[in-house]
Formats: structure tokens, sequence, C-alpha cells
């Protein structure tokens, strides 16, 4: 299908995890504001909503050398005027209208600009991205049910049971050190800043002496180490430190032969295990509300792209029967026995079991079968056409349900979706995402789709910065006098030489 295009704003809020964090559990994506700082001026930035902008473009640039500072004015909007040719302040999608300026955790930034009238699909991952899960109650069921199968699979003493979870402590971007049973936090250039040997920091000599100190600094990639990188694997972290001092302390304890490496890939087929066998699923199934937040402006965001006639599309690893029950309760409130297909008039197309980021190869081989939602029955496609059975010439999926509604599938590669939502170019495209690997790297480097991550993080990162904005510039300047003070005591040295 083709779909022509018209203009946009774009607002999505989402209910984040309860990240340390102080401020309300929602993001927000604006497009079409800006905020006018002149002169890398601290104050307050100036937000503006308009009707028919088209335009996402970055607001802020933080952190980015030394002029460039909270507030920083980088690019100007293209507003649009909107059809009766007044500019009004509007966000299309929140549920107040609008009427209010959105709190600065709630913004969205740009890496660069990104024009909505080229962008003619939209797409989302669902699981911590559409659908934020609740960490107090998932993490701490994935925790709980992680050890569960230490004990009971793996031969790790039943005290563990009896263990519990922080799930405050840990945050993404750390990366284990397996062997070594350490957890670290570098910095961009790979240094490493901080470091944890379970739960106690190590000196600033044993950090020296184990990553400090090669003439060849290590990747920090697998196998050696494992990244922290999405809000799933949170309590496999914290898991991993308390074995790490759980086995310091009582060697012998945890089963023979099993050193730091050996214990994490435990833990980690033991997560594994929970995310196949249902022992996540089916309790958030029952009880969705207990681990998933309720977020009221997923609906009128899907319903104003596709009123500006976008497509709209679901990719997600989670297989069908899960999704539509993630999907139901994030659409329409219903639970399992509520369950139906409604949400389904929200999108084009919904891929589940997606296999991401192998899903973005476009060399991939990966099948595509077309999922009938009532029975969840697998059908066989031909590049997303559904195959007539051997005796029987009607498939179940008949084929004048395809041109009506949503469309459902599991597997395929990237072209497949091309195809069925008639993309020319990658670039047409818009995806939304919650793992910088499994949604966004692939898809944008190799691709060339335009993706949007969902950092819930940044709240308090943005809110710090934004408070703190007065230290920071004292700080730039002390840094700019000390600079300038020791070249001055330089230069009076020289002379004296
Ligand atoms: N088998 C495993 N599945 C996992 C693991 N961590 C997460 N998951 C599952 O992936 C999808 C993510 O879906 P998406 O919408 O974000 O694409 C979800 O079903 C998780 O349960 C894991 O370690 N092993
Ligand atoms: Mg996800």
């Amino acid at each position: 299908m083709r779909i022509p295009k018209r203009p946009v704003s774009f607002c999505l809020s989402l209910f984040s995890p309860e990240f340390p964090r102080p401020l309300d559990s929602r993001i927000s994506f604006y497009s079409g504001f800006h905020y006018k700082t002149p002169n890398f001026s601290f104050s307050k930035p100036k937000q503006i909503h308009s009707t028919g902008v088209n335009q996402l473009h970055m607001s802020y640039m933080m952190d980015k050398g030394q002029k460039a500072v909270l507030g920083d004015k980088r690019q100007s909007s293209e507003p649009m005027e909107s059809s009766d040719g007044v500019q009004e302040p509007c966000i299309w999608s929140s549920p107040e209208g609008g009427k209010d300026e959105a709190e600065l955790g709630k913004q969205i930034f740009c890496n660069r600009s990104l024009n909505m009238r080229n962008i003619i699909a939209v797409g989302f991952d669902m699981d911590y991205t559409l659908a934020q899960y609740k960490p107090e109650t998932f993490e701490k069921l994935a925790y709980e049910g992680t050890i569960e199968k230490l004990v009971s699979n793996l031969g790790y003493p039943e005290e563990l049971l009896g263990w519990t979870f922080n799930w405050k402590y840990m945050v993404r971007g750390l990366v284990v050190d397996k062997k070594r049973g350490n957890i670290l936090k570098m910095d961009r250039h790979k240094y490493v800043k901080v470091a944890y040997h379970g739960f106690r920091e190590l000196t600033k000599e044993e950090k020296v002496g184990s990553y400090g100190n090669t003439l060849i600094r290590d990747a920090f990639d697998e196998p050696d180490y494992a990244l922290i990188d999405t809000l799933f694997s949170l309590a496999e972290a914290y898991l991993f430190a308390q074995l790490v001092d759980f086995m310091d302390k009582n060697p012998g304890r945890v089963p023979a032969k099993v050193d730091y490496a050996r214990m994490y890939k435990d833990v980690r087929s033991a997560v594994d295990m929970c995310h196949r066998d249902g022992t996540l699923k089916q309790m958030v199934a029952k009880d969705p509300i207990k681990y998933i937040n309720e977020d009221k402006s997923i609906v009128p965001l899907l319903k104003m792209l596709r009123d500006s006639r976008r497509a709209t599309f679901l990719v997600t690893n989670s297989l069908w029967d899960y999704t539509n029950i993630v999907m139901n309760f994030l659409c329409e409130s219903r639970t399992l026995d509520a369950c139906n297909f409604d949400w389904l008039q929200y999108f084009d197309v919904v891929i589940t079991g997606s296999a991401k980021p192998g899903f973005f190869h476009e060399e991939s081989n990966a099948n595509l079968f077309e999922v009938e939602p009532e029975s969840g029955k697998l059908i066989n496609t031909d590049n997303g056409t559904p195959m007539a059975q051997v005796g029987n010439t009607s498939p179940s999926i008949t084929l004048k349900k395809q041109n009506e509604c949503c469309r459902v599938f599991q597997g395929g590669t990237v072209r497949h979706l091309h195809k069925l939502l008639s993309i020319e170019s990658s670039s047409q495209v818009l995806y939304v995402g919650d793992h910088i690997y499994g949604d966004i790297l692939r898809s944008k480097k190799i691709l060339g789709w335009r993706t949007m991550l969902v950092v819930p993080e940044l709240e308090t990162e943005v809110k710090l910065l934004w408070e703190l904005r007065d230290s920071r510039k004292a700080l730039q300047l002390m840094r700019s006098d000390r600079d300038h003070i020791e070249d001055q005591i330089h230069r009076l040295r020289w002379s004296l030489e």
C-alpha cells in the first residue's frame, strides 16, 4: 500500500520504569518545537508546539565540548502553517490536548533533524518501548524465577531462595567482566571509571591493575564481557554481583568447578529459560497491570499517525500470543479473558517473533509466516502472500481480509516488511525502539531507517543537568580560569629560563 502523507505533529508519552529518577514517569516525543536560548544562555528554554509543524529537530546539545550546554539552540525548526494559516500551540496526541508545556524530562532530543514529511511509515518495538514494565514487579519476577532455576536445575544452594532484589541498584550501560566477577562503568572512550567486584568497589590500584595497564586495551566485548544494555538485564547483573560475593565468602558452596564466568553463564541461561518457558509471560498475562504501566497516550498517538495517512507497524521479538495480551492491555485496557483484536486497527502490519536484530539483515532468508489471530496458527506465505494448502484451495486467512485490516506475521525480514508497506526507500521509515543493538544499530546504520531510541534514564539526566546548570556554568568558568592561570605560570617560568 502507498501512503500519501500529511503534516504531522508527533508526541508519544511513555511510562518509564521506576529508575532512580525524581520525575513522573513519562517521556514524550514531540516534533515541531524548539527552544530559544540565544547566546548559549542558561535561561529556561521556551517551547513552541505548532500545529502542522513537520520537523523533528534537535533541541539540546548537552556536554558537547565547552560551549554546548543545556539549552543550546543549534537548529531552527521549519514551522508549517496549519490549514487555516494559524499556528496554535498543540500537542496532538497528549491526553490534555497539549495545553500544558511539556516537562523537561518528557521532551525529545535529536542528533540530527528529521523531516516528518519524508516519513511514510512509523514502526514500534513493543517490550520496553510501548510496554514499559514496572521494574519493582517485573524485574523482581525475573530475579526470583532465575534463582528458582539456578537452585532447581543447576545445583545452586537453596539459601539463594531467600535473597532479595534491589531493583534500583543496577543501571543500563554497565559491563560485566565475566572472568573477574567485576561490574564496570566506563566512559565513552572505554576507560573504566568505576569497577566493582560483586558489591565491593575496587581500589584505584586494583582497577588500574586490571584495566589500566595493558598496551592493547580490552574491547570489553563478548565472550569475556557482557553488556547490560537492556532493562531486561538489570536483574541478572544484580544476581551475578550477589553470587560473586557469595562465592568469595563461601568457597565450596557453589557447584563444583563453577568459576565467575561459569556462574555468569548459568545466570544467563536461567534468565533465558524464564523468558522462554512462560515463567515471566504467564504471570504478566494473568495480571498485566501489576507488571506494565498503563499509558493512555498510545492510542491517540497511533490514531494521529494514521490520520496523517502514514502506515504504522509493530516489529517485536515477542510471539503472537503474548503480543496480543500486552497490546490488548495497552490499547484497550483489556485483560486475558476479555482479549480481542480491536487493537489491530491501529496498525497496518504486525510482525511478531521477528528475531531482531537478524530481522534487519536484508540478505537473511528467514521465512515469513502469516499468523491467524484467532488460533495463532502459522500459515506459509510466499513473500507475504498466503500459500494455498495442498488439498485445501482456500487458506484460513482469506485474501479478502488482506486489504481490510492489519495483517499479523511471524518472522521474515525487513525486505518483507518493506514490500508489505510499499516502502521504496529505507529513509521513509521511522522506528521507535528501546534496545540500541536489537532495535537501532543495524536498522539505522546498515539499513538507513530513521530511528528513535527510548531512554527512560534520560529523564533524570536531563533534569539534573537543568537543575545544576548554575554549578555547571560556574565550573566551566573556573576551569577556564584555571587553564588561563596555568598558562600564565608556564609563560612566566619560560621567561625566567
Ligand atoms: N529468550 C530470551 N528472550 C528474551 C531475553 N530478554 C528479553 N527477551 C524477550 O525478548 C522480547 C523482546 O521483545 P521486543 O518487543 O523488545 O522486541 C520479549 O519477548 C522478551 O521476553 C532473554 O534473555 N532470552
Ligand atoms: Mg524492546
